[in-house]
């Protein structure tokens, strides 16, 4: 289990140290429109996870939603704090 904060700490090091085998860094070099793309893929999954599938697989949904949003702030240089200062 790790928080939000947590994931972005581990995936701005993915995208800096570049290891081998990383869907992160997989995605960042895809680009900031595959990466929007995805975002939507997403967010239509958490809306149909929750009317159709539980509360289980909604939040399963849901953490792959904020993964790729986190990726999204990394491929454009948006910190936590940019984020977290609208909030
Ligand atoms: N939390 C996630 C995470 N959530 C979602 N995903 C990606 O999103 C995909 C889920 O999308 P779908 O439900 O559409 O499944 P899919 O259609 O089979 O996926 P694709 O074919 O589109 O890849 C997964 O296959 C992962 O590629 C994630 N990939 C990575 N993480 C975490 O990110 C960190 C870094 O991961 P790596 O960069 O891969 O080392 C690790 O802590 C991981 O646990």
């Amino acid at each position: 289990m790790k928080t939000f904060d947590q994931l972005y700490a581990e995936l701005t090091d993915k995208a800096a140290t570049r290891p081998e085998g990383s869907g992160t860094v997989a995605a960042l070099d895809a680009g900031v429109h595959a990466i929007g793309k995805k975002i939507v893929e997403e967010a239509a999954e958490v809306w149909m996870a929750a009317e159709h599938e539980g509360h289980e697989r909604t939040a399963e949904e849901i953490s792959q939603l904020l993964y790729h949003l986190q990726v999204l702030m990394v491929a454009s240089n948006i910190t936590l704090d940019d984020v977290y200062s609208h909030l």
